[in-house]
């Protein structure tokens, strides 16, 4: 399978911790990619270092031939590596589709222009009603987002980031803080908008890393401890202590 997206040798430091430990990467073209690992061990830090959001101490990220590491975060994502958003990054005053509308204009989603006209934004709108539809928003195009539940809001977020149309899509922790219901209804989106992309995702639920992943990285202090299918990795002693006395393994 050919990779897509690659670090080698990639290292972060925070004033001589080593948050992110030589580590080496290698993201499947079309995959499911799960970055897992106990608390701490360095999957956030790891996640902005691929989208550009902290510079690497050390070591080299690629996206096909590209170099991208030194590049800042716009730049990364549109040379289509692309992040889900964070919903502090919602404006409760705009609309579902007024957000879609402004991340298509904007082109990379970080610059948006709020100055352009109504007019020129209405040219994005049959765009960003097929992508509310497929992030299953359709019904709430209208709905301010500040009004919009936990789910919805984690909804447009996705399809904040698909309006990119990202070679590579990270999802930093795609169901934190959802319920079963929310849960469910999450991974069947990733299921669907993963069709012709490749997906990595920082994952704590495990349920939600067997349902979707195809390879899975687990990282303890900063540093690979495992990888392989999560069939594999699950029995994988080394992770099982590595977990153990982690809540989260009871995920
Ligand atoms: N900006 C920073 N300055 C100093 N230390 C940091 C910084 N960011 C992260 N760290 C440290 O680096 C280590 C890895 O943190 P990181 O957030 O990447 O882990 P994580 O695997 O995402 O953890 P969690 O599952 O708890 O979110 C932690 O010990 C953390 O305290």
């Amino acid at each position: 399978m050919a990779t897509v997206l690659s670090a080698q040798g990639l290292s972060k430091e925070f004033r001589g911790f080593r948050a992110v430990d030589d580590v080496d990467l290698e993201v499947h073209e079309g995959g499911v990619h799960a970055l897992v690992g106990p608390n701490g061990a360095g999957k956030t830090t790891l996640f902005n270092l691929l989208t550009g959001f902290l510079r690497p101490t050390e070591g080299r990220i690629t996206l096909g031939t590209q170099e991208l590491s030194g590049r800042p975060p716009e730049q990364i994502a549109r040379l289509g590596v692309a992040r889900s958003f964070q919903i502090t990054s919602l404006f409760p005053q705009l609309t579902a589709r007024e957000h879609v509308e402004l991340a298509l204009q904007g082109g990379t989603g970080l610059g948006w222009r709020f100055w352009r006209s109504e007019k020129q934004l209405a040219r994005f709108g049959d765009r960003a009603k097929e992508l509310l539809a497929q992030v299953r928003l359709a019904d709430l195009a209208e709905t301010h987002a500040g009004a919009l539940s936990y789910g919805h809001k984690r909804a447009l977020e996705l399809a904040l980031a698909l309006a990119l149309d990202p070679k590579v899509l990270l999802l930093d922790e795609p169901t934190a803080g959802m319920g079963a219901e929310d849960v469910d209804a999450t991974v069947e989106l990733i299921g669907r908008v993963r069709e012709g992309r490749t997906v990595v995702l920082v994952e704590h639920n495990m349920n939600v890393v067997a349902s979707l992943a195809d390879k899975v990285t687990v990282l303890q202090s900063g540093r690979v401890l495992a990888e392989g299918p999560y069939a594999e990795i699950r029995h994988d002693p080394r992770v099982i202590a590595a977990y153990l006395g982690d809540a989260d393994a009871s995920d």
